[in-house]
């Protein structure tokens, strides 16, 4: 793959067109939202007459915020936001995780609701795509004051979610335990136990197997697949990982069984080296113990910045949005980026990471195992007959690999990157659907 040839224009008006962006939607000043609308101009030209749709991707079709009060163990009330929002629905629900962060916006959440409608499609799970968020530090909240926040957010964004409306799952700083409380709550207020309305649960609750390690799993996987692509042994590999939580853990740890060595691991706390690998189940039981890399024993500790140097042949951000960026993209010495995280990579970084021959492996395929299984939890939620491990994980080996080879296929036949051949293939069907439901709205 190199630079994109020549594209074809879209045909027909958009029925949309003619309308300049509302202010709060201009991509100038909205950090991941204005890297996803980027993304979306450089579909536009390989849409053909579907393209006349486009406009529906560029705007959320509902965004809710909502103020979630709590009393604090101390007796005071503190008010925190929350959002939820769903991009489009033309293939289905909304479907989505929840991250708790102090730095979640509405803006954010726009762009990772965006960015699941267009990784539901890559796969082809039957979903629209959907985000949730509340602007909060978890870590300076009692168990008792996360429960009664989560219980609120969700009774707040009852109004829109639901088993076949919009299905939450995990996200940053969220788990099993928090969706099992998001699905208690939900069920209290429509007087019926409604296990499909969160995916990521508790095996106990409706939850599923392979779930917890879905994600990590698929980010392994489309390694696999990729490196086989560009002949790249695994076996004595080395990998850099941004993030070392549920993504970034589990995609060490599989990574490690195919003869992968982490030699770099960074999280909020600190960045840890060793040339020789470091041992990823001993780095897993200091993080549970101690809540961070930082630390870990016989592991050098590196500057934070110095991440981006480390000599490797596989780099995986698993941690937040925009961390690859114009001022580190040229430092980077992987053979190739695999995106565990939600927009990882600015466009710009984007740009100079294929300049230099490195190949970006997108979020929104390489993350995507994680929706796979929670897509697998809702339909056993739904017949209320569940599957064993081995079924769950052959059948989300088999759909990656299918969605990751017609990926390639499609960046072959255009000569684009790979992150432009996946919206290729997932705007074709969204603006398909969106079609076929009416062409007057
Ligand atoms: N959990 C899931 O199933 C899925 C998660 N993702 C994405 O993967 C990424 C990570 O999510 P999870 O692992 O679930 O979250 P998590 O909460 O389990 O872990 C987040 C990790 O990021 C690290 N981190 C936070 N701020 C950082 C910073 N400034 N610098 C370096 N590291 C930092 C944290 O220390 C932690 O290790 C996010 O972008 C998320 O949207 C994508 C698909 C599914
Ligand atoms: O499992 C899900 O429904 C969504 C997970 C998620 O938030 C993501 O893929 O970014």
């Amino acid at each position: 793959m190199s630079s994109p040839s020549a594209p074809t224009a879209a045909t027909g008006p958009s029925p949309l067109s003619g309308h300049a962006l509302p202010s709060y939607l201009d991509p100038a000043h909205l950090g991941p939202w204005g890297d996803y609308l980027q993304q979306i101009d450089r579909v536009a030209p390989y849409l053909g007459p579907l393209g006349r749709w486009i406009e529906t991707l560029k705007r959320p079709k509902r965004s809710l915020i909502v103020d979630v009060p709590i009393r604090l163990d101390d007796g005071r009330i503190a008010h925190f936001e929350g959002y939820r929002v769903q991009h489009n629905t033309s293939r289905g629900p909304g479907k989505g995780g929840v991250r708790f962060h102090q730095d979640v916006t509405l803006a954010e959440v726009m762009a990772l609701a965006a960015w699941m409608s267009i990784k539901n499609a890559a796969v082809n799970v039957p979903y629209g795509g959907a985000k949730g968020g509340i602007r909060v530090d978890p870590k300076t909240l009692s168990l008792a004051e996360l429960e009664r926040v989560t219980r609120r957010y969700t009774s707040e964004i009852g109004l829109i979610i639901g088993p076949t409306k919009d299905i939450p799952a995990p996200d940053v700083n969220t788990n099993e335990r928090v969706m099992a409380w998001m699905m208690d709550t939900y069920s209290m207020n429509v007087g019926e136990t409604a296990t499909g309305v969160v995916t990521g649960k508790p095996i106990d609750l409706g939850g599923s197997l392979g779930r917890r390690e879905a994600t990590g799993r698929g980010v392994a996987i489309i390694c696999t697949e990729a490196a086989r692509h560009i002949g790249l042994e695994l076996q004595g590999a080395r990998v850099a990982l941004q993030g070392f939580g549920n993504v970034g853990s589990v995609s060490a740890k599989l990574l490690a069984q195919a003869g992968v060595r982490t030699v770099a691991v960074q999280d909020h706390g600190g960045t840890v080296y060793h040339g020789g690998g470091l041992d990823v189940a001993a780095l897993t039981a200091h993080v549970a113990a101690h809540g961070s890399v930082a630390g870990f024993e016989g592991a050098q500790a590196l500057p934070s910045d110095s991440f981006w140097d480390v000599e490797c042949e596989i780099m995986v951000p698993a941690a937040l949005e925009r961390q690859i960026t114009e001022a580190n993209a040229q430092r980077i010495r992987a053979r190739m980026v695999i995106e565990g995280a939600n927009g990882p990579t600015t466009p710009a970084a984007d740009d100079i990471l294929n300049e230099r021959g490195i190949l970006v492996i997108p979020d929104v395929i390489a993350n995507a195992g994680g929706v796979t299984v929670s897509y697998f939890e809702w339909v056993q939620d739904f017949s209320s007959f569940f599957w064993n491990e081995e079924e769950i994980n052959q059948r989300l080996a088999q759909i990656l690999r299918g969605a990751f080879e017609a990926i390639w296929e499609v960046a072959s036949e255009h000569r684009v990157s790979l992150r432009t051949a996946t919206f290729i293939v997932a705007c074709r069907r969204i603006l398909h659907a969106r079609e076929l439901r009416g062409l007057y709205p």
